[in-house]
C-alpha cells in the first residue's frame, strides 16, 4: 500500500464529532483573551478580508472538515462558497449545520466572536444565516489528485481557504508540495488564497483515530508557495502555550498565511 493510500485508510477512522471536542471545545477553544490561539486564528482571517482585496463569485474550501469557522469573514465577500472534504462523514456534518439540524455542533461562540472583531455590528443569527445561504456545494475532494475535486470547477474559484488539511493529510514534504500544486489548479490566476496550519505537528487524534502529520516549519510553507506560483503577502505564526498541549496532537504553533497565485506570464 503506498503511503498516500496509507493516509487515507488511516481516516476511515477520523471520528468528526471526538475532532471538534478535541479542538473546538473548551478547554483548548478559549475566548477569553485576543492572544488565545482561536481568537488569533478568526482575526487573521477577518483582517484578511476586511482589506478589501479579496472578493468575487466563488470561494472554495478544500479540506473543510466538520466545521465552518473558517469561512465566517468570507461570507460577505463571495456570492457562492464550496465547501470540500474528502469523508462523507464529515461532509454530512457540514450538510446538517447547513440544514440547521437538532444535535449539531454550536458554533455560535465563533460567529459571536468574528461579528464582535469585525466590529459592523452584524448580529450573529444574520450572519449564521448568511453563511448557510452562501454555502452551496459540499463536494468531495482528494488532494493527492491532480483534479483534486474530479471533474475540474464549472469555472476556477476567485478565492480560497485551507486549515490544517495539507500537512494532516500528507505523508511526506513532497506530497504536501505536490497537494498545494493539485489545490492550486481550482484557484484562477491572481487569485487569493488563505492557508492556515500546524507548524512541527507529527500526529493529532480524532477518537479511535491517530493520524500523522507531515512536520513543516515556516521556510518549509514559504517554500511550497512560492514553488506552487503564490506571491506571499502576510506570514504569521503563534506559538502554541504549553497549557493547549494536552495530548490530542503535539501541535508546536500555528501559520497563517495570505498568498496570492500569480498570472503564469
Ligand atoms: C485536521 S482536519 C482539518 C479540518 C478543518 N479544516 C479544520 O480547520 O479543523 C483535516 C481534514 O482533511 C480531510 N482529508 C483527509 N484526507 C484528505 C485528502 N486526501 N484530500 C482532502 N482532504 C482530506 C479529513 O477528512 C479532515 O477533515
Ligand atoms: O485552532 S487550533 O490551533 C487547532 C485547530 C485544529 C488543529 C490543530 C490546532 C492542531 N492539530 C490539527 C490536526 F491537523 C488540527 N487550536 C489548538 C489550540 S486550542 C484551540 C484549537
Amino acid at each position: 500500500m503506498s503511503s498516500i493510500a496509507a493516509v487515507g485508510e488511516s481516516y476511515q477512522k477520523f471520528n468528526p464529532r471526538a475532532y471538534l471536542q478535541n479542538n473546538y471545545m473548551p478547554p483548548r477553544a478559549d475566548f477569553t483573551s485576543e492572544d488565545c490561539v482561536v481568537p488569533w486564528k478568526l482575526r487573521c482571517l477577518a483582517e484578511a478580508f476586511a482589506t478589501g482585496e479579496i472578493h468575487g463569485h466563488t470561494l472554495i474550501d478544500i479540506g473543510s472538515g466538520p466545521t465552518i469557522y473558517q469561512l465566517l469573514s468570507a461570507c460577505d465577500h463571495f456570492e457562492e462558497i464550496i465547501a470540500t472534504d474528502y469523508l462523507e462523514v464529515n461532509r454530512e456534518v457540514l450538510r446538517q449545520w447547513v440544514q440547521d439540524k437538532m444535535d449539531v455542533f454550536d458554533w455560535s461562540p465563533y460567529i459571536k466572536h468574528v461579528c464582535k472583531i469585525e466590529g459592523r455590528g452584524e448580529q450573529w443569527k444574520e450572519k449564521e444565516q448568511k453563511l448557510r445561504e452562501k454555502l452551496r456545494q459540499i463536494l468531495p475532494i482528494d488532494v493527492h489528485q491532480p483534479n483534486p475535486v474530479g471533474s475540474p470547477l464549472r469555472q476556477l474559484a476567485d478565492a480560497m481557504v485551507s486549515t490544517f488539511c495539507l500537512e494532516a493529510v500528507s505523508p511526506d514534504r513532497l506530497s504536501f508540495e505536490r497537494a498545494l500544486k493539485n489545490v492550486t489548479s481550482l484557484l484562477k490566476p491572481g487569485g487569493h488564497f488563505l492557508l492556515i496550519g500546524a507548524l512541527e505537528e507529527s500526529f493529532y487524534l480524532a477518537g479511535e483515530a491517530k493520524l500523522s502529520v507531515v512536520p513543516v516549519s515556516e521556510a518549509d510553507v514559504k517554500e511550497a508557495l512560492t514553488k506552487s506560483g503564490y506571491k506571499i503577502h502576510d506570514f504569521r505564526s503563534y506559538i502554541m502555550p504549553p497549557s493547549l498541549k494536552i495530548g490530542v496532537d503535539d501541535v508546536n504553533g500555528v501559520f497563517f498565511v495570505h498568498a496570492q497565485k500569480q498570472p503564469v506570464v
